[in-house]
């Protein structure tokens, strides 16, 4: 969470002419219901069941596109498979103290709410490791928008990628 996966995929789908889909706005536009209400109502596990089930569908969808996830998607095995079967894995990194500055005022991110540093250094402890299968990497902090997209851009795995599906 924080980390930017939803304005820089924006940024790289426009540099590409591809479309961006985000799983978790289609899961508002398919349900009529925000995040935090489905947590709310459901809980994690009911939020869970409804991005793998959406994010199998935008997989399955048009190509090309830029598709971008919750941070939490990593934590169903099922779904990185179909992230590693379907297209380039780019994960973003942030230090916790980039994810509070850009997270502290946010109210839309239900497993942050309360005590908003604690909850980001217990989530990124939980899921350690869980990020290391994509081939793109990419450290964020301090870094403006424009700069990310330009270092995807010029990696040798999205290169890659690039020529190999064209
Ligand atoms: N490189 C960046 N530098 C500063 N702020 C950023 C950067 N990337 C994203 N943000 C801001 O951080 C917040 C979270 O970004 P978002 O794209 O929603 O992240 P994610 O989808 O990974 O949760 C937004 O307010 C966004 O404008
Ligand atoms: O990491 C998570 O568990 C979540 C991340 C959120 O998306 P972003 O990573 O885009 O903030 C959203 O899917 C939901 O609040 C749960
Ligand atoms: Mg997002």
């Amino acid at each position: 969470m924080g980390t930017g996966k939803t304005t820089v995929g924006q940024a790289i789908a426009k540099r590409l002419g591809w479309k961006q889909v985000d799983v978790d706005h289609c899961i508002v536009e398919a349900t009529g219901k925000e995040i935090r209400d489905i947590f709310r109502e459901q809980g994690e596990e009911g939020f869970r069941a409804l991005e793998t089930k959406m994010l199998a569908q935008v997989l399955n969808g048009s190509i090309p596109q830029v598709v971008t996830t919750g941070g939490g998607v990593v934590t169903r095995k099922q779904n990185v498979e179909l992230i590693v079967r379907h297209g380039l894995a780019v994960a973003l990194r942030a230090t916790p103290e980039t994810i509070v500055a850009r997270l502290h005022a946010d109210a839309t991110r239900p497993l942050l709410a309360g005590d908003v540093e604690r909850n980001v250094r217990r989530i990124m402890q939980e899921r350690e490791g869980l990020y290391d299968f994509a081939p793109v990497q990419l450290v964020t902090d301090g870094k403006s928008v424009a700069q990310i997209v330009d270092e995807l851009w010029a990696h040798p795995a999205f290169r890659r990628f690039l020529t190999q599906n064209d």
